[in-house]
């Protein structure tokens, strides 16, 4: 098949640098982050901390007691008529203790951050959704908070490289100073000399970690992208349509060329990244070997001994490492710290949309009802109003219903009535207050909404039912009076495992319901909940028409006294509210009830008079 060109959305800014400063700026991220750590576990924090602390001894411990036993070897060779090696092998054992000792604190160290790892993914994840619960639908619907939280996403699992980064880098940092004094007491120069080998390195890595960075953040979007492109090509959810409209090959074609892409700048930074790579550390190697050959000629002249000789070289070979790996480490360190900002930068989003710090007491009942006083609102992405001008009231105890063409601005009243969005322009009253003085949980509360978009949960028909008031998931009778009452029963009598039966087949042995079952499933959500004013956003597209039927007649009797809006496109539905609103780009249209509507003989009687015919 030819490679098409697939065009998309170009990477925001491929550009973007991060400089000295923010890299020293987001160290000050890290304080937060152990707080996280510890947070998730103080146990193995500490422990993790002070075995790391025993093991940064070891490595210069190990090398002075190796220089004591080829110092006593020498000895014993000179002096022939001795055969004391009691001493020696004394040191030997030792060495080899430190030996185990070092290894089964790695070990440990390791089982330990594993486990520090996996709490505080778990942790973070549950922070992450917490948070999310409180922010503003608009925000979730902002591609850059999308963005935003993917990054804020991927933090939460492998942190554990920056904790064991951090952790590591203080273990090394005092291994390095062990040995570094050792080195000092020969020669002070030797340490100046080890500083200028690693400093060309430590400068290309940081030069690159850098680029690195700048190419995966500014590729964010990108990368959503191609996650979202991998799901629909290869999901239940969309599979259907998939294969009816052969798309599979465009969803690769597009999928390839933008990882295509990716992968070509990657690759570049990787290549460019493993040349200077090279070269740098190669410095660093004709360093070490300058001062290596300064130490033997020292011993050829007798000037040490020959323990010292392997003392020095070695440490000189270890802290050269050490220290090429503490600042390969700080560079990453920077690196991770600045991740680290994403995470914290999703945590400091905060809501518009909340509850004054004095809120009103929730009326109930409802005596006056709901006022809308010429409402405007417009989306953020938009320039469009998606309501404009609009006043009415919807008194208490009536039953509204919402008419008008798609797009007209119906689920979106709906929407400001839940306070899901706040009005541009005007107020919304609910007994002569504004909406904003009552505490939001307790409005959400009074208002039950299915929307025409409900949510299908992959769980099981239960749960489906009871996320209308979650808190009585347990109360098996309200889930099943709910049932009946929207007609979900009839479809639950049908499932094997009754009410505990998984739905959607994403998981185990999950069964699919067809469009009108599921939706008298969502329905039932609305009569699990006591709410005073009942929102239905086109609840029986999907149905039948007797079951139409019946859900209306039912719904009747559940808001008797009770206030409800129903937003339909069919008149048999519509026709039996008390008053009804006809929207027209956003603006009220006209309002009456269904025969004061006809007589007037405007846009209701026409919409209504077509579908009339239509049956005829
Ligand atoms: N999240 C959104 N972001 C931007 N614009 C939106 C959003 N949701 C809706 N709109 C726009 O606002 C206008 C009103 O949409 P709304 O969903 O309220 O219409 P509706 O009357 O319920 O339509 P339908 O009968 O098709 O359900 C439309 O022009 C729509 O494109």
């Amino acid at each position: 098949m030819a490679k098409k060109e697939i065009p998309h959305a170009k990477p925001t800014d491929t550009k973007e640098q991060v400089s000295w400063r923010e890299r020293f700026a987001a160290l000050g991220n890290l304080p937060a982050f152990f707080r996280l750590v510890w947070e998730a576990s103080p146990g193995l924090f500490l422990g993790n901390a002070a075995l790391r602390l025993i093991r940064a001894a070891i490595p210069a411990a190990t090398l002075y007691v190796g220089k004591l036993i080829i110092d006593q070897v020498v000895d014993l060779s000179k002096h022939i008529d001795t055969h004391d090696t009691n001493h020696i092998w004394w040191l030997v054992g030792v060495e080899f203790g430190l030996a185990i000792l070092s290894t089964a604190l790695g070990r440990a160290v390791a089982l330990m951050d594993s486990l520090l790892g996996d709490l505080f993914a778990n942790q973070t994840s549950v922070r992450l959704m917490e948070h999310a619960a409180t922010l503003d639908l608009e925000q979730f619907e902002d591609a850059t908070f999308y963005d935003k939280l993917e990054r804020a996403r991927r933090q939460t699992s492998g942190r554990t490289v920056l904790l064991s980064g951090v952790f590591g880098q203080v273990q090394e940092l005092i291994s390095v100073g062990f040995l570094a004094a050792g080195l000092a007491v020969y020669n002070p120069w030797l340490l100046l000399l080890i500083l200028v080998a690693v400093t060309p390195s430590f400068i290309g890595d940081n030069y690159f970690n850098q680029r690195s960075y700048s190419l995966s953040r500014s590729w964010t979007p990108e990368r959503r992208e191609l996650d979202y492109l991998r799901f629909i090509g290869a999901s239940d959810e969309t599979a259907k349509e998939v294969k009816i409209f052969g798309l599979s090959d465009f969803l690769i074609d597009r999928f390839r060329s933008l990882s295509w892409e990716y992968y070509l700048k990657n690759r570049a930074l990787t290549i460019s990244r493993a040349g200077w790579g090279t070269i740098l550390t190669a410095l660093g190697t004709a360093g070490y070997y300058g001062a290596y050959v300064w130490i033997v000629m020292r011993a050829v002249n007798s000037q040490i001994s020959l323990g010292d000789l392997t003392f020095l070289a070695g440490s000189f070979r270890q802290v050269r490492g050490s220290l090429e790996g503490i600042l390969l480490q700080f560079s990453s360190l920077t690196q991770e710290a600045i991740y680290l900002q994403d995470l914290f930068d999703y945590f400091a989003i905060k809501p518009l949309i909340h509850s004054p710090s004095v809120t009103r007491p929730f009326p109930n009942p409802i005596r006056e009802g709901f006022v809308f006083e010429n409402v405007g609102f417009k989306y953020t992405n938009s320039e469009r109003w998606a309501l404009r001008n609009l006043s009415f009231t919807l008194q208490a105890g009536e039953k509204l219903a919402l008419v008008g063409e798609n797009g007209a601005g119906k689920t979106t009243l709906v929407k400001l009535l839940a306070r899901l969005y706040d009005p541009a322009e005007g107020r919304i009253l609910l007994d002569g207050y504004d909406l904003r003085e009552y505490d939001l949980m307790e409005l959400r509360h009074n208002i039950g909404v299915i929307f025409q978009d409900y949510t299908r949960f992959k769980m099981s028909a239960g749960v489906n039912i009871a996320v209308g008031d979650i808190d009585e998931r347990n109360n098996q009778t309200r889930i099943e009076t709910s049932a009946q009452q929207s007609l979900a029963d009839t479809v639950i009598a049908k499932l094997a495992g009754g009410y505990d039966q998984q739905l959607g087949r994403s998981f185990g042995k999950g069964v699919e319901l067809s469009g009108g079952e599921w939706q008298k499933v969502a329905l039932g959500r609305a009569y699990m909940r006591d709410a005073q004013l009942i929102i239905l956003d086109e609840p029986t597209a999907a149905l039948d028409a007797r079951a139409e039927y019946e859900v209306f007649q039912r719904f009747g009797k559940l808001t008797d006294g009770k206030s409800s809006v129903i937003i339909s496109h069919r008149f048999s539905t519509v026709r039996m509210a008390d008053r009804i609103l006809v929207l027209e780009n956003g603006t009220l249209h006209e309002i009456g009830s269904h025969y004061e509507l006809l007589e007037k003989d405007g846009r209701y009687a026409e919409l209504f008079g077509l579908q009339a015919r239509g049956y005829q």
